[in-house]
């Protein structure tokens, strides 16, 4: 096609560009309009590198002679030059609807044009000049190359905090789609070209990004100007370095880049520079050689301390892509440790703390480790075998590896172990040789003893998650076995966030192959600051006291937010569930008798926002606490579970079976999204216990409180009603817990509440107390089975063929409410309430941390205010908590 020579339309606009960062947005918005109202335009390609755009007749157009440029036939060839005026005149005079800006006199159009000026004015020159010095430069110049790509990072902080919490850069709640992000778009489409990996470093960018390309007219504009889509735009390069074949070259293009970026980094220091830059815009002096006296300074700030991305962690790019998606910013300490050395093959016994980010830390390694085996080696086998203590723990580290996965779903292929299913069923499971199999211990072991189904052969990575439990849960024996059949150099990877006698018989468990001395992370001593996000409070309290604290407490919203009340066992949940329905208080109980389905149902919803107290009975670790105080709590002896009847009996482990799931436990690895609060209602009796439990908070850098009922030894056992037999040596609990956080640098400190201000409820309490008998407890137990029972799908079909059998089973649910039903309970009257509100019931301010995330949105619905009590979003066939409504008894 001839070379433009001049204009050549006679009506509409005539745009005048080429495919470059700058000239796609005049060529994206006239698609978008094109497409929204059916305006047409004429295009021009003007190729910059036959220096079109100084020919006379262009920059008699556009003196600055640079692209784009538009021409308005329709009124009388008036000329547009410069992105920001070209995006405001064309939606000025041809969006009339807003469908891509703001009212011109909005202070929505304002912040647009700030944005776009903040492209022209900073994005776009520094990340032009990156690549500038980058490609087209004569020689490579680290002080530039380092320099102009550092600027653009700062400037792609600025926009990825900006995108945070939105789907587009300006506009009213999450953003409107408008000019803004077009401006911005070409620019961003161009990152990997100068080295900057959006998915790593900036994932609300790179999300935001990915919305942007999804839309056709978008796509379009990028390829109109040049009449060819460009083979430097992100998802082109992703494809390159994802290994596409004809590829290659580009591939190499861009891990050039990026060694010609960090060797520019490194030689000058760049996050110490780019600290300065932060704070003054300009380095003082390049510091290349810093003097001996501030090497502790350097030490944290020199790149290869700096904390590094994911890309940087030598992940797999489609990992990366997967953890971005995902909204992790940047690896948390205990990725950062211990991914680079499980990636290397070593093993690794890790301690870090609860929500500190352990899943990943040695799910992503394995996977990486995987993909990049199968680039030459596709033989399925199972190369990774992940052992966790509970059935709840292997379905979320199952979800896990499918999240961490879905950019390379067809190259992962995981199963999980513990679904109630028969020994065919988990044969044909294990028949294709999934490359990482989820299982606890016992079940594990029974698909590669007695059925034969799961080889380990060709294992390359043991992982224990939780290991310290997997240990205290009974399962030595199958762990042994397991560690007999490892192949030799297998890499065994161990987590927990409490390890410490455990080690010991961990080593020998798995020493004994002879494999290279594992690594120890103890990352304790790098909690940092982290853990001023968890507030720790202990009410001393009498036995009835903590029903009506906890009254108040959530009646009157002194504990804003999802929480969890963590009681000692089965019957005291439903006691206390009974107890705030009394008070119009909902909640839902989380126990180890509940069917697994049920279990992680009722933590999806719980994680969905749906209700916000869960009432968990932590039998299990109660049970099995490892270090219990004077010994009195007794671990089982190679006590193996019984997970369900699939799985047959060890002989020597045939002594009991119950109801109970033994592979139950809430405290341990659950991750609860967003608790506010954790509330020991009931003490635990090992502070490891504590530790976990307390873990279900502030996790991932968010904050959270917990507070703990003790019950003072003279006041043990004068309650008799709502005695419990684990609180009898609360205080001696306590004081091992408050070692034990005094060892990691975190204090509890007490929470006073006003008794005088309280006693006022003290009738209601005891009314609602009395009105939960144990009648009413054991029918609430047997109704929620008997509905998890209807529920469940296989009876579902057994019901089918024998509906006499299902009558039966109904007829029996109409056996119900036995509890008192007292509406007077159900609000608290004004007169209660101190002078000074609820407020005045905590006789100090000791301050409630702000439960909601900063700068975030309450996903939650609350309608009513003080004294109202939570008035939940529930309802319809969604509502949990119906099943937990007790009825009127039939008979
Ligand atoms: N790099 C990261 N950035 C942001 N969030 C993260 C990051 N890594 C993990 N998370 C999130 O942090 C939460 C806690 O992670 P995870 O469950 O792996 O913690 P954990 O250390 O295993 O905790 P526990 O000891 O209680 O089992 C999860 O919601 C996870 O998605």
């Amino acid at each position: 096609m001839a070379d433009p020579t001049g204009l050549i339309a006679k009506s509409g606009i005539e745009l005048l560009t080429f495919g470059t960062p700058n000239g796609v947005k005049a060529s994206i918005l006239l698609e978008e309009l094109k497409e929204a109202y059916g305006k047409e335009y004429t295009v021009q390609s003007i190729h910059i590198g036959k220096n079109i755009q100084k020919q006379p007749w262009y920059t008699d157009l556009n003196p600055n002679g640079r692209i784009p440029t538009i021409v308005d036939h329709d009124r009388g060839g008036f000329a547009v030059f410069e992105g920001l005026p070209i995006l405001t005149y064309l939606t000025r005079h041809y969006d009339p609807e807003h469908k891509f800006s703001f009212p011109v006199d909005s202070d929505d159009y304002s912040v647009a044009e700030q944005w776009i000026a903040w492209q022209h004015g900073g994005l776009g020159p520094m990340q032009g000049q990156a690549g500038h010095f980058l490609r087209a430069a004569p020689e490579k110049i680290p002080w530039a190359i380092q320099r102009y790509v550092g600027e653009a990072e700062r400037l792609y902080g600025i926009l990825n905090t900006r995108l945070a919490d939105r789907d587009y850069i300006v506009g009213p709640g999450r953003g409107q789609y408008s000019i803004a992000d077009i401006s911005i778009v070409g620019w961003t489409n161009y990152t990997l070209n100068v080295g900057i990996d959006l998915p790593g470093q900036f994932p609300h960018v790179d999300a935001w990004l990915k919305r942007l390309l999804a839309r056709p007219a978008v796509q379009r504009g990028f390829v109109v100007p040049s009449g060819e889509p460009s083979k430097a735009t992100n998802p082109f390069l992703e494809r390159a370095l994802a290994g596409e074949a004809g590829l290659e070259e580009q591939k190499k293009g861009v891990e050039e880049t990026r060694k010609i970026v960090a060797d520019a980094k490194e030689k000058y220091g760049y996050n110490t520079m780019k600290r300065k830059h932060d704070a003054d815009g300009e380095p003082a002096t390049a510091q290349p050689n810093p003097e001996p006296e501030s090497k502790p300074v350097e030490t944290k700030t020199k790149p290869a301390e700096a904390e590094p991305s994911f890309a940087e962690l030598g992940l797999d790019p489609r990992l990366v892509q997967a953890i971005a998606k995902q909204n992790f910013e940047k690896p948390t300490l205990v990725q950062r440790k211990a991914i680079p050395l499980a990636l290397q093959g070593k093993d690794v016994l890790c301690k870090a703390k609860t929500g500190s980010g352990k899943t990943a830390a040695y799910v992503l390694p394995l996977l990486s480790v995987i993909l990049k085996r199968k680039t030459t080696d596709p033989t399925p086998f199972t190369a990774g075998l992940i052992l966790v203590p509970t059935r709840e723990l292997a379905d979320q580290v199952f979800k896990a590896i499918e999240q961490f996965s879905a950019f390379c779903a067809k190259d992962i292929h995981a199963a999980k172990l513990t679904e109630n299913v028969s020994d065919a069923v988990q044969r044909s499971l294990l028949a294709s040789a999934p490359d990482v199999v989820v299982a606890t211990p016992a079940r594990a072991w029974h698909s590669v003893q007695s059925s034969g189904a799961l080889s380990l052969e060709k294992l390359q990575c043991l992982v224990l998650d939780e290991a310290d439990l997997v240990l205290s849960y009974g399962y030595d024996e199958d762990m042994e076995n397991i560690a007999r059949a490892l192949p030799k150099g297998a890499q065994t990877v161990m987590m927990s966030a409490t390890l410490s006698a455990e080690l010991e018989a961990l080593r020998k468990i798995f020493g004994a192959r002879g494999g290279p001395e594992a690594v120890v992370l103890d990352l304790k001593e790098e909690f940092g600051a982290e853990d001023e996000k968890l507030t720790q409070f202990y009410a001393k309290c009498a036995e009835d006291d903590k029903w009506l604290i906890a009254y108040l407490i959530f009646k009157l919203q002194l504990i804003k937010g999802p929480c969890l009340i963590f009681v000692a066992d089965i019957d005291r949940s439903y006691r206390l569930k009974l107890f705030f329905e009394q008070f119009s208080i909902r909640s839902c109980v989380l126990n180890s008798e509940l069917p697994i389905n049920t279990r992680i149902k009722i933590i999806e919803e719980f994680n969905r926002g749906i209700y916000d107290i869960i009432i968990a009975s932590d039998e299990k670790s109660e049970l099995f606490g490892d270090e219990a105080v004077d010994g009195e709590v007794n671990k089982p002896k190679k006590q193996a579970p019984k997970e369900d009847e699939a799985v047959p009996e060890h002989p020597k482990k045939k002594k009991r079976r119950q109801k109970k799931d033994e592979e139950y436990g809430v405290s341990r690895g659950i991750d609860f999204k967003n608790v506010a609060a954790v509330v020991n209602f009931d003490m635990p009796t090992s502070a490891s216990s504590y530790t976990h439990r307390i873990g279900r908070t502030a996790r991932a850098g968010r904050a959270g409180i917990a507070l703990s009922f003790v019950i003072p030894k003279e006041l043990y056992g004068k309650h008799r009603p709502t005695s419990v037999k684990s609180t009898e040596k609360d205080e001696k609990v306590l004081a091992k817990i408050t070692r034990q956080q005094e060892k990691l640098n975190r204090k509890l400190q007490p929470y006073n509440f006003n008794k005088s201000q309280m006693e006022a409820f003290r009738y209601r309490m005891n009314d609602a107390l009395r009105a939960v008998t144990r009648v009413a407890i054991r029918e609430a137990r047997t109704k929620e089975l008997r509905q998890e029972l209807l529920r469940s799908e296989t009876l579902k079909r057994y019901f089918e063929e024998n509906p006499t059998e299902l009558s039966h089973l109904r007829n029996d649910g109409e056996l119900g409410r036995v509890t008192r039903q007292q509406p007077h309970l159900k609000h608290v009257p004004d007169y209660l309430l101190p002078k000074d509100g609820k407020k005045a019931l905590e006789s100090e301010r000791i301050g409630f941390v702000p439960f909601k995330k900063e700068g975030g949105k309450d996903r939650r619905h609350r309608k009513g205010g003080k004294g109202k009590g939570r008035s939940f979003k529930v309802g319809g066939r969604k509502d949990p908590l119906k099943t937990f409504k007790v009825r009127r008894k039939a008979k």
